[in-house]
């Protein structure tokens, strides 16, 4: 890899293999992924049930070590770090969104959203997160509770935290698949608005074609390898692709 490619390359997994468990029970869940997560896009990861999509995000985003192969943020290879650097990497490079919001509920809204940037002790830049506040619409809730907050304004919380300390990337596991489709919207309007007007790197696995199809790349996963990538997709083209895998799995598993 040239250096010109990995400084375009936000995040990205070698030949990585993850298998769980051992003997006659392993499951194989990652098996030789290699991709790259470009620096200022929004790629989304796609495939049927079991494909490998949380596992791949879970080591690509170092909350889970590979068996075989590497996981890289940036240059920094992942797995020659011990566990304190890779907690701190995590709190310093990574910001994580995740279906179930995830928030600290004896905070109000606007200690969620510091969060990051307090634990790490830093100033948080106080620019960046009025903008931040103001893109998720949500300065007149800073001083509730999340359980006061309806679910799409908690999503709206957990992104807002996710970029405060302006992370390389942030990684979304479902982030719309608790949420109803105007909330779900609004989120990924902010995703997307964060990758668009602000350069920053989204990487996002779903189950929705509509979801993908709010990103600028999408990658797909079949029994844990890398299948396919479509640049511009469209909820009717991801569908359809999405689709021919359900085919070619009954194909395999013949008529019952
Ligand atoms: N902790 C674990 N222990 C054992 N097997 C696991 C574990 N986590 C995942 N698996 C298995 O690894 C495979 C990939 O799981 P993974 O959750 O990554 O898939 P996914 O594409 O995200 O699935 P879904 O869309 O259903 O969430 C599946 O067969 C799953 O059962």
């Amino acid at each position: 890899m040239t250096t010109a490619t990995l400084a375009r390359t936000a995040a990205r997994v070698e030949n990585a293999v993850k298998v769980y468990g051992s003997g006659a029970t392993a499951v194989r869940a990652l098996d030789g992924v290699s991709v790259e997560f470009r620096t200022g896009r929004f790629t989304a990861i796609m495939g049927p049930s079991g494909s490998g999509k949380s596992t791949l995000m879970h080591c690509a985003a170092g909350l889970d070590t590979l068996t075989e192969g590497s996981a890289y943020l940036g240059d920094t290879e992942l797995s020659a770090l011990d566990d304190r650097r890779l907690t701190l990497l995590r709190r310093d490079r990574i910001g994580f969104v995740f279906q179930a919001f995830n928030l600290v509920p004896t905070l109000t809204v606007a200690e969620n959203i510091t969060l990051p940037t307090d634990l790490a002790g830093v100033r948080p830049d106080g620019e960046w997160l009025d903008a931040l506040i103001d893109a998720v619409g949500l300065r007149d809730r800073l001083r509730h509770r999340p359980a006061e907050l309806s679910g799409g304004q908690q999503q709206r919380v957990a992104v807002a935290r996710a970029f405060a300390n302006r992370p390389d990337v942030v990684f979304a596991d479902e982030p719309t698949g608790n949420l109803d489709s105007r909330s779900g919207e609004e989120v990924l309007g902010l995703l997307g608005g964060a990758v668009r007007g602000s350069a920053r790197t989204v990487v996002m696995v779903t189950h929705d074609p509509v979801a993908a199809a709010h990103a600028d790349e999408v990658v797909f996963l079949a029994d844990g390898r890398l299948v396919d990538r479509m640049e511009h997709p469209t909820a009717e083209k991801v569908l359809d692709r999405m689709k021919a895998f359900d085919a070619t799995t009954s194909r395999e598993e013949g008529p019952s």
